[in-house]
């Protein structure tokens, strides 16, 4: 006898970060919400992504620090336990996994149907044997490691974002090609638990970033023993024995590993989008700034699967607008130019709205471009973290664009990103008072550097100062 058929308001595709936060937003204001997961509840970035990476970035931290001689404490070779850096790794995801889990969607009211879901017609879907038929669709099954058709990639072991984690051997010579977000975190934090790292980049490494800002990381990333390959474009794999083999058009690199980060690949495919008539193509769901198929306007699609930026924040924003349209009729308008990224390796690199270049050819001469170097900012001084600068792009007065390399980038983007979410000018930052001595100071400098020349060298002001002088009490 088959399974009843579910009639709900709401069925999420995919328990990621945006499927998670479509699906806990729309239950707790009241909406019937089935959730279909075919995998690991919590997605990429729980099992695969931002977790694992940033809790093996945190040991590969440890390490170096121990490693390297500092303010008259010496220095030592760190004994490496890499089976349990990944102890470590598993222990976070076990420690975060509950927020995401079965167990507590299942609280919050959501029917959870563990199971690939696919489309068989607009309204309707099947997952697990059982049809679910919904007022609304949201498609939020992500993305997979893209694997390129490199001849020989697929007679060797080559590990992914999925796979590499659970490695518990330490490899000898880590080789890996794309020199991404992916490739250059894990270069340099596996370079750090004491493996020889060598990466091959077909075009430029970190090529999506300020080139300025970039140099100042793949430069760290050199003087800790990373070799970095650019302009190479993998050509051939081969491998047996322990070893493989990445053939260049400059040459071969052999090493015991090879990770492949070469971008993603959208979970489109096998989700019966055409049966359902969703456009779609290679990106993802086509979908308009309300985040609703332009094909099948009951159907949504967030995060990767939306074909834009790929970060977590992203998917959980999307969900949120989702909840706001679905759940309470409110337009939404998903717009980019205010969204942050960061890539964390050290130092950090961390940009929001528009890069240098991007501002320059958007706005020509209007443009003015502020600085501030880590340098000359006295907690960064005093911690040996001099490497680094706050770069602001300004027109009129507002912040277009922020770029921040350095320790900390990260946290230190934030106020920026405000900025620009909400509209505030330079002298948001320039009238607020900030402790010292902190590294958000760098901000605040390279804000003030805006009117310091209007009120420096201007020979009205000094005017202005004189008279004052003369005739103030
Ligand atoms: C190594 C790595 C590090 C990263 N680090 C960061 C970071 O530091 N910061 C950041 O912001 N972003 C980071 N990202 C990107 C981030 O992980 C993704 O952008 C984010 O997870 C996308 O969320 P999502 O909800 O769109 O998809 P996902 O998290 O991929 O979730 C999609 C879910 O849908 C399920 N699914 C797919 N198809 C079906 C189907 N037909 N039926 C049922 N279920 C289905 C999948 O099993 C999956 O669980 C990283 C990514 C990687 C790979
Ligand atoms: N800190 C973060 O927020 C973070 C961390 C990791 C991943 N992510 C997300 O995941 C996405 C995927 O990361 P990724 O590193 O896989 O992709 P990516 O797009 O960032 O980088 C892939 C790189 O591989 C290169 N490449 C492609 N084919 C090649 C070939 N045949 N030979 C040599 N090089 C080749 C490309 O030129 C590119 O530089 C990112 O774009 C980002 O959205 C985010």
């Amino acid at each position: 006898m088959s399974l009843p058929e579910i009639e709900t308001d709401i069925c999420v595709i995919g328990a990621g970060s945006g499927g998670l936060s479509v699906a806990a937003g729309a239950v707790q204001m009241g909406a019937r919400v089935v959730l279909i997961e075919a995998g690991e509840m919590g997605g990429d970035c729980l099992n695969y992504g931002c977790v694992p990476s940033k809790a093996l970035i945190a040991a590969a931290e440890k390490a170096q620090v121990v490693r390297r001689p500092r303010f008259g404490i010496a220095g030592t070779e760190p004994r490496v336990d890499f089976g349990a850096a990944k102890d470590h790794v598993r222990d976070v995801i076990a420690a975060i996994a509950p927020v995401d889990s079965q167990e507590r969607f299942e609280g919050l009211g959501c029917t959870v149907i563990r199971a690939h879901a696919r489309f068989t017609g607009p309204d309707r879907l099947e997952a697990g044997g059982r049809t679910v038929r919904a007022r609304r669709f949201v498609v939020a099954t992500g993305s997979s490691p893209l694997v390129p058709p490199i001849p020989g990639l697929d007679r060797v072991e080559a590990l992914t974002n999925e796979t590499i984690f659970d490695l518990r051997e330490r490899p000898d010579h880590l080789v890996i090609i794309g020199g991404g977000n992916i490739g250059m975190e894990m270069a340099q934090a596996h370079r750090r638990l004491g493996c020889e790292v060598t990466v091959i980049e077909g075009a430029t490494a970190m090529g999506k970033d300020d080139p300025e800002a970039a140099a100042l990381v793949l430069r760290a990333l050199r003087d800790e023993g990373v070799t970095i390959h650019e302009n190479r474009k993998a050509e051939r794999v081969s491998g047996g024995d322990g070893s493989v083999t990445v053939h260049t058009d400059a040459g071969d690199v052999t090493g015991s590993h090879l990770l492949v980060a070469v971008g993603r690949a959208v979970n489109v495919t096998d989700l019966g989008l055409d049966a359902a008539g969703v456009d779609h193509d290679r990106r993802g769901v086509k979908v308009g700034e309300d985040l609703r198929s332009v094909s099948n306007r009951r159907v949504y699609a967030v995060g990767d699967a939306a074909g834009g930026l790929q970060f977590t924040h992203v998917a959980g924003w999307h969900g949120g607008l989702v909840v706001r349209n679905a759940c309470l009729g409110l337009p939404i308008r998903a717009r980019t130019a205010h969204i942050p990224w960061c890539t964390y390796t050290a130092p950090e690199l961390a940009q929001v709205g528009l890069t240098e270049a991007q501002a320059r050819e958007a706005h020509g001469d209007r443009l003015k471009v502020l600085r501030a170097g880590f340098d000359e900012n006295d907690r960064a001084v005093a911690s040996g973290q001099r490497t680094g600068f706050v770069k602001v792009m300004a027109v009129g007065g507002k912040p277009v664009g922020a770029t921040i390399v350095g320790a900390h980038a990260g946290e230190l983007i934030a106020p920026w990103a405000m900025a620009l979410a909400n509209g505030l000018k330079l002298t948001a930052m320039t009238g607020t008072v900030l402790p010292y001595p902190t590294l958000s100071e760098a901000s605040k400098r390279a804000a003030g550097s805006y009117y310091a020349p209007k009120l420096f060298d201007n020979p009205w002001v000094k005017r202005a100062v004189r008279l004052v002088q003369r005739i103030g009490r």
